[in-house]
């Protein structure tokens, strides 16, 4: 399948995944860098969907579960319900879905509007520094942005593993790079699962280049596209300050480029998320100006 010529943007305004407040900016800080206009440069159709309205922290405790170990779950749960919708309409007339966030759970609405369109035919590149693989077991946090690629596994609270309900992704195609924070029973599920991971110490014993060509063919064999789930804590914080658990020791700028522009070379991209960006976190824009450069990268952006 190659890379289609439609584009549609989702903000999606949810901070309640998290515990710091200001990530339900990100989607505003990341079109200010004229992203629209930016990939309609590049020769696609872009269309602004606007935003998908969430539940936040702004309407207070009564959204609070009263579960510790799963913050927030039934309010995630009905914004993830929206975005599934959204996001289903926009595959059904064979545009990309470009999510902008907002904290990580959102994962599970995107993938969640894709089953029905690639169900059983789609591979997923979630990089991270995190491998949000908890569970409420195993959270330290009881922050959902911590668990979605568990639930989109199969794994955890039924109420967010029934948003899919998942699987609509193989977990023999699903991959997590730029890991360098794992919960110690988050590890263990995750080396007990099919996904495969490269941590930061994989990417330095083995480098980078060899790392990210291996992880390219997981997310492709066996079938013909995939999804981008791409947090930007992945990314050094020197370099991506603006984000709400930053971990040191990331990936530099020049890598998370270069990674983008093989996504783009393998023509299998069908959607992405582009999360975690916070401008009350960051440092004169800088982050949502790396995270609308890491978009243009992956839609074809190039040097020469
Ligand atoms: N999407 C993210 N930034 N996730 C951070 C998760 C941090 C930690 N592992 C937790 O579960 O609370
Ligand atoms: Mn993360
Ligand atoms: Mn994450």
């Amino acid at each position: 399948m190659k890379t289609q010529s439609k584009l549609s943007i989702i903000g999606f305004l949810q901070d309640i995944g998290a515990s710091k407040r200001g990530v339900d900016m990100g989607s505003y800080a990341i079109r200010a860098e004229k992203l629209v206009e930016k990939l309609k440069a590049l020769g696609y159709q872009v269309s602004d969907e606007g935003n998908v309205e969430c539940y936040s922290m702004d309407e207070g405790d009564t959204l609070e579960s009263g579960n510790p170990k799963l913050r927030y779950a039934a309010a995630i749960r009905r914004n993830m319900l929206e975005l599934k919708e959204q996001v289903q309409a926009i595959v059904q007339q064979d545009a990309m879905p470009i999510v902008l966030g907002g904290d990580h759970s959102m994962a599970m609405g995107s993938l969640a509007g894709l089953k029905e369109r690639y169900q059983g035919n789609l591979g997923l590149l979630w990089v991270d520094a995190h491998g949000d693989f908890n569970t409420p077991e195993t959270t330290p946090s009881g922050n959902v942005h911590g668990m979605p690629l568990a639930a989109i596994t199969g794994r955890g609270a039924p109420e967010l593993v029934d948003i899919g309900p998942f699987p609509g992704v193989r977990e023999e195609n699903t991959v997590l790079f730029g890991i360098r924070d794992l919960d110690p029973e988050e590890s263990m599920l995750i080396r007990e699962s099919r996904v495969t991971m490269y941590t930061i110490r994989d990417i330095i014993e083995r480098g980078f280049y060899t790392c990210l060509q291996e992880a390219l063919q997981v997310v492709t064999t066996g079938v013909d596209q995939f999804h981008l789930s791409f947090d930007m804590d992945s990314i050094d914080p020197i370099f991506a300050p603006g984000t709400g658990t930053p971990v040191m020791g990331g990936l530099n700028d020049r890598e998370v480029l270069y990674l983008m522009e093989r996504v783009h070379e393998t023509g299998r991209l069908v959607s992405m998320d582009l999360v975690e960006v916070n401008p009350a976190l960051d440092v004169g824009n800088k982050t949502a100006r790396l995270a609308a450069e890491l978009i243009l990268r992956a839609l074809g952006k190039k040097t020469l």
